[in-house]
């Protein structure tokens, strides 16, 4: 792994600035499995001679990419190819097996549902929600009226947060996450919930956070929403680095390969 993260940030001959440097980054899960299903015949060359029971699946296999500022950048790929091993990778959730990961600061995966409690009501969530993103209370105050009008929540935000049907509190959890300005913002497919129109708000308020000097990474199943939110998009199958460039490109090359 390299060891000195300087160099991998100077400005490229365009005067972009990279954020984050991905360098050959392989990733590996070693996996303890009981039964007998996983014996030879069922995960084949999979498991290791005379580890009964573990497995290794090789979810990354060499991925290389330099993201700059105000870039998005779409990560497809079908079921199981590691886009979401590659976000965690990314906010340093995932160590990597060899290659490295460089980022010039701390990315935030969207997301702020581990501090809300269901019990409380949605007002309530959302100072848990914003003390959770490093708000002071004064921020809050001044956030809570646009965070419920973002929700579209005024009628519902003092009932308890467990009364709400899942695209209300997916549409909370977005609005509290998405009022905070990340410079290097991860979203893991959560733009598909909420109903059309919300998510036409969701990519808006995402491109907004781009033009803010950002860098987004959105991860989705929805090739409309990768159209309409991202510049870039990567395409990994199985692990493996497809291709890297302009949106409509990769996208075309990804559906013709899948027809
Ligand atoms: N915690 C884990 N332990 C073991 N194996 C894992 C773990 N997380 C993912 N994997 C394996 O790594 C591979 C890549 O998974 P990953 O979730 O990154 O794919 P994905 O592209 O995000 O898939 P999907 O589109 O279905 O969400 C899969 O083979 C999966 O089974």
């Amino acid at each position: 792994m390299a060891e000195t993260s300087e160099p991998v940030f100077q400005t490229d001959k365009d005067g972009r600035q990279p954020v984050v440097v991905v360098q050959d980054l392989h990733v590996k899960y070693k996996v303890f499995s009981s039964g007998k299903a996983v014996g030879a015949a069922g995960m084949g060359g999979l498991l290791k001679r005379g580890m009964r029971g573990l497995r290794e699946v090789h979810a990354l296999k060499g991925i290389t990419f330099v993201a700059y500022e105000n870039e998005s950048i779409g990560i497809i790929g079908s079921n199981g190819s590691g886009k979401s091993t590659l976000l965690r990778a990314i906010t340093g959730l995932t160590p990597p097996a060899e290659g490295a990961v460089f980022a010039s600061s701390r990315p935030n995966l969207l997301g702020v549902g581990a501090a809300l409690i269901p019990a409380l009501s949605g007002n309530t969530n959302i100072t848990l929600g914003s003390l959770a993103l490093g708000f002071t209370r004064e921020e809050i105050e001044e956030l809570r009226p646009k965070i419920i009008e973002f929700a579209e929540l005024e009628d519902y935000i003092d009932f308890p947060m467990k009364t709400y049907s899942s695209g209300m509190s997916a549409r909370l959890k977005f609005a509290i996450a998405a009022s905070k300005q990340h410079d290097i913002l991860i979203v893991d497919e959560a733009l598909a919930v909420g109903d059309a129109r919300f998510r036409k708000r969701s990519e808006a308020r995402i491109r907004e956070i781009r033009e803010n000097a950002g860098t987004v990474f959105l991860v989705s199943h929805s090739m409309k929403s990768i159209r309409d939110t991202c510049n870039r998009t990567i395409w990994i199958e199985k692990g493996v680095q497809m291709m890297d460039g302009p949106t409509d490109e990769v996208v075309k090359a990804y559906e013709d390969s899948r027809k």
